[in-house]
């Protein structure tokens, strides 16, 4: 159940629910991104169905007409999964899971599977059987209530809820194990990130996909000193890299994404130390995704979550080389400029009367501007060195000077 291997791709279904706060376009675009979930899942989306409703469906979350338009659907079409942008409650997916005949996944469910296919290490693998576990518990708990009712409640005691019992003390059994076991982990990383010495470490933030491990591949690679070997018994993410002789620690982090699992994020609690302890985070954006602003404000919230939100900061913003602007034309004098025909020129104003030179310009792919990158990291990691060994800065020029 917990790992999952895909020869072929599974044929999918997506469903949104437009709110009264959204609009389609909205709604469209989180239906872009659950089917870049579900592709990644190893999945291939056939269709996807969306309602307008004003308050959900307490049974089936969408109305019984769209419930049965899909319904057709599903059965003509071979259809494996019917996935959910939004969470569902455990009764809620029994409904249409009863109805549907097909695998009822939610957006949660999704991530989770993900991280399950994606974890290399037994740590990782750790990490997201315990989300998954702690996604199931409340699940099973609904199933129990279900067919407690079905029985008639008090005194009823049947097989099917001795069963569910049985299955929600292996669950809860399985939880403590495992959380004694990260526990036990999480102890051991914690001193080996206390032998790392005195070194400034610096974290790469971001939502998923915007080129992180890119970036960290170029900036290890490229300096003469980089070492990949220091902490090979830590997590492989982290690496010493030296900059104009200043070496200091920068790891890649797992990626965010908008509603990333609660569970996630407490389990990966060891995983997104690395982002806690650092002292300066490179918050990596993908400026040409059209939500990218959306992007950094998720990223903004997890990293609020986990009480990293008032860190020093440097916006990286990633992929100028892919970057398009919408055009207007000439002739059109109805059209208003907004954001989405905004050219690079025009965010780097934006974001520098924001933040100032703590926002960079670079394409990682295409090696665009990393000089100013390296610089600015220098610049900000020997503030930070110097202020903690006061007594050895001139081991580092003020500023780097690359030719
Ligand atoms: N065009 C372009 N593509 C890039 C650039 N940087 C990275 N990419 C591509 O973006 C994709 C994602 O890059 P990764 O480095 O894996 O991104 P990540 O942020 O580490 O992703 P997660 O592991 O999901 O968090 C890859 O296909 C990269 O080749 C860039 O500057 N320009």
């Amino acid at each position: 159940m917990l790992e999952k291997k895909t020869t072929e791709y599974e044929r999918a279904v997506l469903i949104g629910v437009i709110n009264k706060d959204q609009n389609e376009a909205k709604v469209t675009e989180y239906l872009d991104e659950l089917e870049f979930l579900t592709f990644t899942a190893g999945g291939e989306v056939t269709q996807r169905f969306t309602q307008r409703m004003e308050v959900p469906n307490p049974k089936t979350l969408i109305g019984s007409g769209k419930m049965e338009e899909v319904e057709q659907y599903v059965k003509e079409n071979d259809i494996g999964s019917v996935i959910f942008d939004d969470e569902l409650s455990p009764a809620q997916q029994r409904n249409i899971e009863k109805q549907l005949r097909c695998k009822i996944i939610d957006r949660t469910s999704l991530i989770l599977d993900i991280f399950a296919q994606r974890a290399q290490t037994s740590y990782a693998r750790t990490q997201v059987e315990l989300a998954q576990y702690e996604y199931l518990l409340p699940r099973l708990t609904g199933l129990w209530t279900h067919l407690e009712r079905q029985k008639g409640g008090i005194g009823m005691r049947g097989p099917g809820e001795t069963e569910i019992e049985t299955d929600r003390r292996i669950v809860r059994d399985r939880i403590t194990l495992l959380k004694k076991k990260l526990t036990k982990i999480d102890r051991q990383m914690e001193t080996q990130r206390g032998n790392r010495g005195a070194l400034v470490r610096v974290a790469l933030v971001g939502y998923t996909n915007v080129g992180k491990s890119t970036l960290m591949n170029v900036v290890s690679k490229s300096e003469v000193f980089a070492e990949n070997k220091l902490f090979a018994t830590l997590d492989t993410t982290v690496r010493k890299v030296v900059i104009g002789n200043l070496p200091f620690l920068l790891s890649d982090t797992v990626g965010f994404i908008r509603k990333l699992p609660t569970q996630l994020v407490e389990s990966f609690k060891s995983t997104l130390d690395e982002v806690r302890e650092a002292d300066l985070l490179l918050h990596v954006v993908d400026i040409s995704h059209p939500q990218f602003e959306e992007h950094i404000a998720s990223v903004n919230k997890i990293l609020d979550e986990i009480k990293s939100a008032d860190k020093k900061t440097i916006m990286v913003f990633n992929k100028i080389d892919q970057y398009k602007p919408e055009t207007i034309d000439e002739d059109d004098l109805v059209t208003e400029r907004t954001a989405a025909h905004f050219t690079i020129e025009d965010w780097k104003k934006t974001w520098f009367s924001k933040i100032g030179d703590r926002a960079l310009f670079i394409s990682a792919l295409n090696k665009e501007n990393l000089d100013e990158f390296r610089k600015r990291v220098y610049d900000e990691v020997r503030d930070i060195h110097v202020t903690r060994f006061p007594y050895n800065n001139f081991l580092y020029p003020e500023h780097l000077d690359f030719q």
